[in-house]
């Protein structure tokens, strides 16, 4: 240790000290919370505590698991970290009888919270299994040589894999389904929270594209609560090719909206933004404002990303937002922006004004006007 540092530990508190080396243990093995999560998703415990009723004990969930003997006393270590990062509830059950007389051993009963609740069902899961995806640690493993490299270059995910993550989508199938189950599943939690939080968006639209939008579960989410809103979803051949309309009012091109975006009242940018530099956003932004400006009455682009660093977020959302943002650097050297960093890329496009709500949690909604 150096002489400096020494001197320093000499006058802090062995209390501090002590509470320095738990957050340093807590933060170094921190990924363990991330693949416990990931083995909690792939076993299907959200779904099992479900059928059980929202809450089992250990055995119960065994069973339900189907997990072999040899494996079932080791779920309590798993359920019991889970519940201490705030994924489960525990909730203690005391012994039949009482004292050194007791029949039966105290025990444990996990259930679901709201957090375990988006899970059940499919829900956000195939989130959780994108972000602790083989392909991203790998991609993370690389971060400290990617900081040493000079130059601009390439983001650690290509210098893992040897390209984007978006030529990874075109070639394996597997990845591709990965990213649009993903996306597919934050949309449709995300759909219906913009209907119930910020609807009003959509009031007096009539045609809508979702620029970048994937499956088409968010543009099918809004044609289904907004009949009067006819939309089309833009999006890469590889991603259009093959999908089939849920949704009378819901149709698909395919295309590059670096070239072209189709003429609406409104053009619908989800999540897709923070994967780009602030030049090619600038580029996007420039078609969706011809493509919103051409009908008779002057269009909007709707924007769903994260604003950080808004006052009105709270300590978790901020930190879900710097972890976003640290993958977005990671895979595509883009990034999640404050509003001063929009408000550059909106006036660089020739927007003239904006408003900005923050009613979706990490995510904020953006009206952005020619
Ligand atoms: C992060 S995903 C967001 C998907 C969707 N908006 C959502 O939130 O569920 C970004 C989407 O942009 C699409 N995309 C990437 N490059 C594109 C391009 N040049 N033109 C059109 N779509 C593109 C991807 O295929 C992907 O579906
Ligand atoms: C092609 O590779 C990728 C495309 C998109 C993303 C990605 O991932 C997530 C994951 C989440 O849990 C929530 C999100 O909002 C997003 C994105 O917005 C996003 O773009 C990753 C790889």
């Amino acid at each position: 240790m150096a002489e400096e540092s020494r001197a320093k530990m000499a006058t802090t508190s062995s209390a501090e000290l002590l509470q320095a080396e738990s957050e340093l243990v807590r933060h170094s093995l921190g990924y363990l919370k991330s693949m416990a999560l990931h083995s909690a998703v792939k076993l299907g415990i959200p779904d099992a505590l479900h059928r059980c009723g929202g809450a089992a004990s250990l055995p119960d969930l065994s069973s339900a698991l189907a997990l072999p003997c040899s494996k079932r006393p080791y779920l309590s270590r798993l359920m019991k970290m889970l519940a201490v990062e705030g994924i489960f509830t525990a909730v203690d059950v005391p012994a039949a009888g009482e004292g050194e007389g007791a029949a039966t051993a105290p025990s444990v009963r996990y259930g679901l919270n709201p957090v375990s609740r988006l899970l059940v069902g499919g829900g956000v899961s195939p989130c959780v299994l994108m972000g602790t995806s083989p392909l991203f640690l790998e991609a993370s493993l690389r971060l400290p040589q990617w900081f040493q490299r000079d130059g601009e270059g390439e983001p650690a995910f290509a210098m893992a894999h040897g390209e984007s993550p978006y030529a990874t989508t075109g070639h394996d199938m597997e990845f591709n389904a990965l990213v649009n189950e993903a996306m597919g599943s934050d949309s449709r939690y995300m759909a219906e929270l913009v209907v119930r939080e910020c609807g009003e968006v959509f009031t007096g639209v009539t045609s809508l594209v979702d620029v970048g939008g994937g499956n088409g579960t968010m543009a099918a989410a809004i044609a289904k609560a907004f009949p009067h809103v006819r939309c089309s979803v833009l999006d890469l051949p590889h991603v259009i090719q093959g999908l089939v309309s849920t949704h009378e009012s819901v149709e698909f091109a395919a295309g590059d909206m670096m070239e072209y975006v189709p003429p609406a009242d409104a053009v619908l940018l989800k999540c897709v933004l923070h994967n780009w530099s602030d030049q090619d956003c600038v580029k996007i932004l420039t078609k969706c404002k011809e493509a919103v400006a051409q009908g008779a009455k002057a269009g909007k682009v709707i924007i769903i990303d994260a604003v950080v660093g808004s006052p009105s977020h709270s300590q978790q959302v901020l930190e879900a937002q710097v972890l976003m943002d640290m993958q977005m650097m990671m895979l595509f050297m883009s990034k999640e922006r404050e509003e001063l960093n929009w408000q550059k890329i909106f006036t660089e496009a020739g927007f003239s004004h904006y408003k900005i709500q923050h009613v979706l949690g990490m995510r904020s909604i953006i009206q952005l006007y020619p």
